[in-house]
């Protein structure tokens, strides 16, 4: 897949102390063909005006959001040239491609054995982001020739609803793939609720055995969660080397976090976890070739933390309040992709960057499932 290029420039950052990066002004130069030197400088009668920030609390990172973390208006813009920063690494596209390959296979099945894929999709509460996402997965399911199946249940379902459903399902014949959307109501204990997908087709990755798997060096999950799944096959996809980097992964959760890092060091990389309590994240997230942020905290890496050249992997799905938005809100990754984009080689863009090969990745753990349990390659 080929990258992206995006213009760039010579310019001066200096980031202030009262946001979460370093208070030192630099020089950045890039170059055509790679990334590129970095001379530290320093610029006396220079000023940066910093986005005005909102303050909130959020899972213990720092309780200061960035809406705005345009570098572009802090500037002091000696701009000698217009060459190349990040290139921007496609998910939307990727994703696409991913679906085109899918339908070929699961045509090919079909006529070979007659069998159409199905996935099981349940929906508890009135969420609109999660009615959303279940959506999309329906649409895509379609888009593919993938059987779909949904059951929405109220919020005020209990735990044992959602576990009968899960286990109709995991008897049932034609379905290969169940999930449950996350979040669930907080009554519901998640971990009981995941437990009962059978792990032939949690699709989902996300039953403790398979996870468990994932953990240990010479066994095999029988799936790998799907956001996870997306990061590194968006980077199999740009031949961005993984072997021997070192990579730091922002953020611990069980659906993201933690599993990214155990398939980054399942490709040999060298990595740190950093989370809401380590001590001094950017150090730790400046010495990374790979970075994965996936905390939910918009714009929190910015661009002081990146290593040059570095491969930035943004998870963060983050509305921020956007009066000229139709919508009134527009979504921003956790890293500040104005910033970050003028230091690192490459980065996924949100939207359209890792969310797309979510639901792809679930595409693509459904047919791998039906041809595992038909014993079709
Ligand atoms: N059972 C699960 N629950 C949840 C998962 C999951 O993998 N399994 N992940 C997320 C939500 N999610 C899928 O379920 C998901 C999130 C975002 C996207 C996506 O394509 N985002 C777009 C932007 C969409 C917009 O404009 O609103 C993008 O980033 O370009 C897909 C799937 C939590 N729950």
């Amino acid at each position: 897949m080929a990258l992206t290029k995006m213009t760039s420039t010579i310019i001066f950052t200096h980031t202030s102390s009262s946001s979460p990066s370093s208070s030192t002004s630099r020089l950045i130069c890039f170059n055509n063909t790679k990334l590129q030197k970095l001379q530290k400088l320093t610029i006396s009668h220079y000023r940066r005006s910093n986005p005005v920030p909102i303050s909130i609390s959020s899972r213990g990172f720092s309780t200061t959001i960035i809406t705005h973390c345009s570098s572009s208006s802090s500037t002091t813009a000696t701009q000698v040239n217009n060459e190349t920063s990040a290139n921007v690494i496609d998910g939307k596209r990727v994703a696409k491609d991913i679906r085109e390959e899918i339908a070929v296979e699961i045509t090919r099945m079909k006529e070979a054995i007659g069998i159409v894929p199905g996935l099981a999709v349940i929906l508890v509460g009135d969420r609109k982001d999660s009615a959303t996402y279940v959506r999309n997965k329906k649409k895509a399911c379609d888009s593919v020739g993938i059987n779909s199946y949904e059951v929405r249940l109220a919020e005020s379902s209990t735990e044992e609803e959602v576990i009968n459903h899960i286990s109709k399902f995991n008897d049932d014949a034609s379905v290969h793939g169940i999930l449950v959307q996350l979040p669930l109501p907080s009554h519901m204990d998640e971990q009981n609720v995941l437990n009962a997908v059978c792990i032939e087709k949690d699709v989902d990755g996300f039953h403790p055995l398979n996870i468990g798997r994932l953990a240990m060096r010479g066994r095999e999950p029988l799936f790998v969660p799907c956001t996870p799944k997306g990061c590194i096959e968006l980077l199999h996809r740009y031949d961005i080397p993984i072997k021997g980097k070192r990579a730091v992964v922002i953020g611990r959760s069980n659906i993201v976090g933690m599993p990214a890092a155990l398939l980054l060091q399942r490709e040999d990389a060298t990595v740190s976890i950093v989370h809401s309590r380590t001590k001094n994240p950017e150090e730790i997230v400046r010495q990374a070739d790979i970075i994965i942020s996936a905390v939910g905290q918009p714009n929190m890496v910015r661009g002081s933390w990146v290593k040059p050249g570095a491969v930035l992997i943004d998870v963060g799905i983050n509305p921020v309040e956007d009066q000229g938005s139709p919508r009134g809100y527009r979504l921003v990754g956790d890293i500040c992709y104005e910033e970050a984009s003028k230091v690192a080689s490459a980065i996924t863009p949100v939207p359209g960057g890792v969310g797309p090969m979510t639901i792809a990745m679930l595409l693509s753990n459904t047919l791998l499932s039906a041809k595992r349990i038909h014993n079709f390659r």
